[in-house]
C-alpha cells in the first residue's frame, strides 16, 4: 500500500488562503487528496498512540486561541476518547451561559476556583482529552491534576493568536475584551501583558507543539498554513516520543517493547 504524504497547503481549514498556479478544478483534487492522506495519516498514529497511552488523559494547554478546544475534538475523535471543555464544564457547574458572564457577575478567582474543581474532578478519570482554559496553567494545584494524565502545550505565536482572536472577536474572552481599538493590535497587546504575566508556566506541559516548528518541518512560510489536522497529527508524533521515553525511565524493560513498536 502507498504511504500517505504530508500535504503541504492548500487544506481546507488553514487561517491564510494562497493561491497555486493550477486551475480551481484542479487544486480542488489535490486538496481532496492532500485531506484523505492527512486522514489516513492521523488515523494509524492515533491507533499506535492510543496503545502506548493506556488510558491515560491527555490535557492541552497554552494561550487563548492556540487551539486547544479546536485541536482536542479532533484528538479525541481518533483516539476514541471523551472531548472536555474545561470552560464549558465550569459554565455548566456554576450554571450560567459563558465564561464573560462569570466574569463579570462574579470575579476571575470564582471562575478559577471552579476551573481548579472541574480539573480536580476530571483528574480521577480515564480517557480524556481536555481542552483547559489559558490560564489553567498558573496555579500549581492545577499541574498537580493534570499531571496525572499527559499535557500538550501549543506553543503559537503571539501574532497568530492574535490574527485569530480578532478574526472571531473577543466577547467570549472576557480578559481581552476591549470596547475601543483595533482588533489585532488590541488582541496583540493583552495577550503580550499576558504572556509575560504568566512567563514558562506552559513549559511545565510534558510535550511542546510548536507551530513555527511544524511550519518548518512542512516547508510553510507562516503558521497560518497549518490545519488542525497538521497540529494534531504533530501532537500525536510528540506524545508518542514522551511516553516512549517516560517509559524507558520508568521501566526500561517494557521500554525495549514501546521502543520496538515506535521505530515499526
Ligand atoms: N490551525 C488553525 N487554523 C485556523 N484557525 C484555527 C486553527 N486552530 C484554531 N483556529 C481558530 O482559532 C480560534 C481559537 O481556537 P480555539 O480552539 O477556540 O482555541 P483555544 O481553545 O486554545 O482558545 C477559533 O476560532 C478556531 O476556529
Ligand atoms: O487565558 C485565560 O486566562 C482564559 C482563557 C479562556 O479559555 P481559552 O484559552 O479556551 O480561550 C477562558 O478560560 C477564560 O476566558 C480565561
Ligand atoms: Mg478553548
Amino acid at each position: 500500500m502507498t504511504q500517505p504524504k504530508r500535504a503541504r497547503g492548500g487544506q481546507a481549514g488553514k487561517e491564510g488562503g494562497h493561491a497555486g498556479s493550477k486551475p480551481d478544478g484542479q487544486r480542488g483534487h489535490e486538496n481532496l487528496h492532500n485531506s484523505v492522506d492527512d486522514a489516513l495519516l492521523l488515523k494509524r498514529k492515533s491507533e499506535e498512540v492510543l496503545f502506548q497511552l493506556n488510558g491515560r488523559c491527555i490535557y492541552l494547554v497554552g494561550m487563548m486561541g492556540s487551539g486547544k478546544s479546536t485541536v482536542g475534538k479532533i484528538l479525541a475523535e481518533v483516539l476514541g476518547y471523551s472531548f472536555f471543555d474545561s470552560d464549558k464544564l465550569v459554565e455548566q457547574a456554576v450554571g450560567m451561559p459563558s465564561v464573560a458572564q462569570i466574569f463579570k457577575v462574579h470575579s476571575e478567582a470564582f471562575f478559577r476556583d471552579n476551573e481548579s474543581s472541574v480539573l480536580r474532578d476530571l483528574s480521577s478519570m480515564r480517557r480524556l482529552v481536555v481542552a483547559t482554559g489559558g490560564g489553567a496553567v498558573i496555579r500549581p494545584v492545577n499541574w498537580k491534576n493534570m499531571k496525572k494524565g499527559l499535557s500538550v502545550w501549543l506553543d503559537v505565536p503571539l501574532e497568530a493568536l492574535a490574527r485569530r482572536i480578532a478574526k472571531v472577536g473577543t466577547a467570549s474572552r472576557p480578559l481581552l475584551d476591549q470596547p475601543s481599538g483595533d482588533p489585532y493590535t488590541m488582541a496583540f497587546s493583552k495577550l503580550s501583558t499576558l504572556a509575560e504575566q504568566r512567563g514558562d508556566a506552559y513549559a511545565n506541559a510534558d510535550v511542546r507543539v510548536s507551530l513555527e516548528e511544524i511550519a518548518s518541518k512542512l516547508g510553510h512560510d507562516d503558521v497560518s498554513k497549518l490545519t488542525p489536522i497538521d497540529i494534531a497529527l504533530e501532537s500525536l508524533h510528540k506524545i508518542e516520543s514522551f511516553v516512549v521515553e517516560d517509559t524507558a525511565v520508568a521501566d526500561p524493560q517494557t521500554e525495549s517493547q514501546a521502543q520496538r513498536i515506535h521505530t515499526l
